[in-house]
């Protein structure tokens, strides 16, 4: 598998700039270039990257998405006077022309085709492309939002075109609605369209009607538009998460894209004076991650906006890195949704429930006195919020995001002799410290002569020891007594104080509750046996009717329960337990693996009873970071198990936040 990273990136981008006052549009400036792509290259990330020239878009590439009149008219601005270009600019919003924007703007749209031609002819992986100027604004025959011509619209319609992509998913999360994005495609079912966007009941720039979460796409394409607006500022990492987990992932995983592109921009980042949020540069990082186990890995990232030079450089590299593979950072202390966040959520999953299984379940729209009095709720808040938000101005600061560090080994295997290394990774040798095995053999083994079971479980004690040094990133161990090398493992961990182990248990075997419930283990196990013992905040069974041998029902488990959990859990380690009976296909299994390297900096161990050796390769490739295989289009899980997820989620929301996807009930 063809792993890599594109970079697409010319100076020429910088070489225009307003050339006359407008308040609106002073922000949009050469440097937000210059500051990206050098934070690039000081982060030694660029030269990791692999270089992809730009290239002019073409009149072909531009028709594919705007009118001719409108590339007409562009066309003749080079040659315009100062007074020409004002002139000609008067007839559109918030943007401004210059005598190198047309060239600029065909570099842009190019820079994205460039970067889609190298992803889906597998030359890379994944790939970013640093551009301006932006594109999610500009309409087929206007521009709009300092955007000229629509970079991501003509990609995906480039991709659908050249390379028969079927399914395209775009995800926008800049703060504002690319409604260009949204009128291009509003009709098709082949481009899914998600976009967040700050929206203050329309009362936010662009104050489209068509930007609320009723707008769902039209005709065939109904349904294929999501939109969530953000009816306060000052959302954080955990607003942005539950979104992705309870809206965005499980249609996408629905839908099943060939290609998936981002309207990078990250004015939704701290900092930036247009969308006044709060969610730090990191989680840039887990967003990225959380989208590249879709469509095979096949992500391409666009920048639209951003316009803090520091959170937009700072995020920019926490996105580049997670798209080189290297673990995503701690997401350090998540809050649950917002209330304003919980009411978006509620009514997007709502105006969806009809198009989407995965949320078949999601409840009834509150009626209406009771969301008018939502709003007055919030007119409420937002006076008080108003004045305070004022000071916070002034003092906008927040921590630098911490340098991550890649470990030198990414993958050591603890593996029968006869088992082969899988390519790439490291065989882990027995460990010789005696304090070690003098532990192991006293605490764990039954006879004092079961030499191989100290030489695994010392092996398993080491390489977790290893992990909390950073000095291993990930690990898989075939072990023939998986329970007492999950005992071995967990009680090894839980002596560290600060540690927390999230289990998460696939197969039949039977896992006793963690010890106390003193919140060091939190245990998620799948089965498709209801246990009837009522279990403690830290000890979740999922059941589902067949199991986990239905791909969409643990597909929405994974996305909707054990991701929001995990994430809020924020563990130190993960251990995912595979034993046989699982019933779960090699490509669900390495979704679920890769998916929870998100967590924990990437340390996950995998622990696999010796039965599994044939999920030795599969589970090795997606710790060594290769993107998941696509799971296909998927069909409706089973409304016994949607149900039994809602209600779990239910039940277990009020001590884990992020599980929340409607509003507390108005008093
Ligand atoms: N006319 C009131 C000023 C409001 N600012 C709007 C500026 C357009 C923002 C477009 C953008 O950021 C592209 S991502
Ligand atoms: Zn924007």
């Amino acid at each position: 598998m063809k792993m890599g990273t594109a970079l697409v990136y010319d100076e020429e981008m910088t070489k225009y700039k307003l050339l006359w006052v407008d308040p609106a549009c002073k922000i949009e400036v050469p440097e937000r270039l210059t500051v990206s792509h050098e934070a690039l290259v000081k982060a030694g990330l660029a030269d990791r990257c692999v270089a992809v020239p730009v290239r002019e878009a073409t009149d072909a590439d531009i028709l594919l998405v705007h009118s001719e009149e409108y590339l007409e008219a562009v066309k003749k601005t080079p040659y315009m006077t100062l007074e020409d270009l004002k002139e000609f600019t008067l007839q559109y919003g918030d943007v401004y022309f210059h005598p190198n924007i047309y060239h600029c703007a065909k570099l842009a749209a190019g820079a994205a085709l460039q970067l889609v031609d190298s992803v889906v002819t597998g030359k890379v992986r994944n790939g970013m492309a640093l551009v301006r100027p932006p594109g999610h604004h500009s309409m087929r025959s206007a521009a709009n939002g300092f955007c000229v011509f629509n970079n991501v619209a003509i990609a995906a319609q480039y991709a659908k075109q050249k390379y028969g992509m079927k399914r395209v998913l775009i995800v926008d999360w800049d703060v504002h609605h690319g409604q260009g994005v949204q009128s291009c495609f509003e009709d098709d079912p082949n481009v899914l369209y998600f976009s967040w966007h700050r929206y203050e009941h329309q009362r936010f720039w662009p104050q489209l009607r068509d930007s609320d979460y009723d707008c769902v796409g039209k005709e065939k394409g109904a349904g294929f538009n999501i939109n969530v607006p953000w009816n306060k500022v000052g959302m954080k990492n955990g607003d942005y998460l539950s979104v992705f987990c309870h809206v965005l992932l499980p249609i996408a995983y629905e839908f099943s894209p060939d290609l998936v592109l981002v309207c990078a921009g990250f004015d939704s980042a701290i900092g930036d004076p247009e969308g006044e949020m709060c969610a730090s540069p990191d989680i840039f990082a887990h967003l990225t991650h959380l989208l590249m186990n879709l469509a095979g890995g096949k992500v391409c990232a666009v920048l639209e906006g951003g316009y803090n030079l520091t959170s937009l450089h700072q995020s920019v590299c926490q996105t580049v890195q997670t798209l080189l593979g290297d673990p995503a950072p701690r997401p350090a202390d998540l809050d649950g949704p917002c209330t304003s966040a919980l009411e978006s959520l509620h009514c997007v999953r709502s105006a969806h429930r009809q198009y989407w299984s995965c949320l078949k379940h999601a409840a009834e729209l509150p009626s209406s006195e009771i969301s008018t009095k939502c709003i007055k709720l919030e007119e409420e808040e937002e006076e008080k919020q108003q004045h305070q938000k004022k000071e916070e101005e002034e003092k906008e600061a927040w921590p630098e995001p911490l340098k991550r560090l890649t470990p030198p080994v990414r993958t050591a295997v603890v593996l029968p002799d006869g088992v082969v290394c899988p390519d790439g990774c490291e065989r882990f040798s027995p460990s010789e410290d005696l304090n070690i095995l003098n532990k192991v053999r006293e605490n764990f083994l039954k006879g004092p002569d079961d030499s191989d079971a100290l030489t695994t479980l010392s092996s398993l004690t080491a390489l977790v020891e290893k992990m909390e040094k950073n000095e291993i990133c990930n690990g898989l161990a075939l072990v023939r007594d998986v329970s007492t090398a999950r005992m071995c493992v967990v009680q090894h961990a839980a002596t560290a104080h600060r540690n927390r182990v999230l289990m998460v248990c696939v197969g039949d075997a039977v896992v006793p509750s963690p010890g106390t419930d003193d919140g060091k283990t939190l245990l998620v196990q799948f089965s498709n046996t209801e246990s009837e013992e009522q279990k403690g905040k830290f000890h979740i069974p999922v059941c589902l009717k067949k199991g986990c041998s239905d791909v969409s029902g643990f597909t929405l488990a994974v996305l909707g329960l054990l991701l929001p959990l995990g994430y809020e859990y924020d563990p130190s380690l993960v251990l995912l337990v595979r034993t046989p009976g699982s019933g779960l296909c090699d490509a669900a299994w390495q979704q679920l693996t890769g998916l929870l390297q998100g967590l924990a900096q990437g340390h996950t161990l995998v622990l696999m009873q010796e039965g599994e050796k044939a999920c030795v390769g599969p589970t090795a490739s997606s710790l060594l970071g290769v993107a998941a295989p696509s799971l296909g289009k998927l069909p409706a899980p089973l409304p016994e198990d949607v149900q039994a997820l809602e209600r779990l989620r239910h039940r277990l929301q009020a001590d884990w936040k992020l599980l929340q996807t409607t509003a507390p009930e108005t008093a």
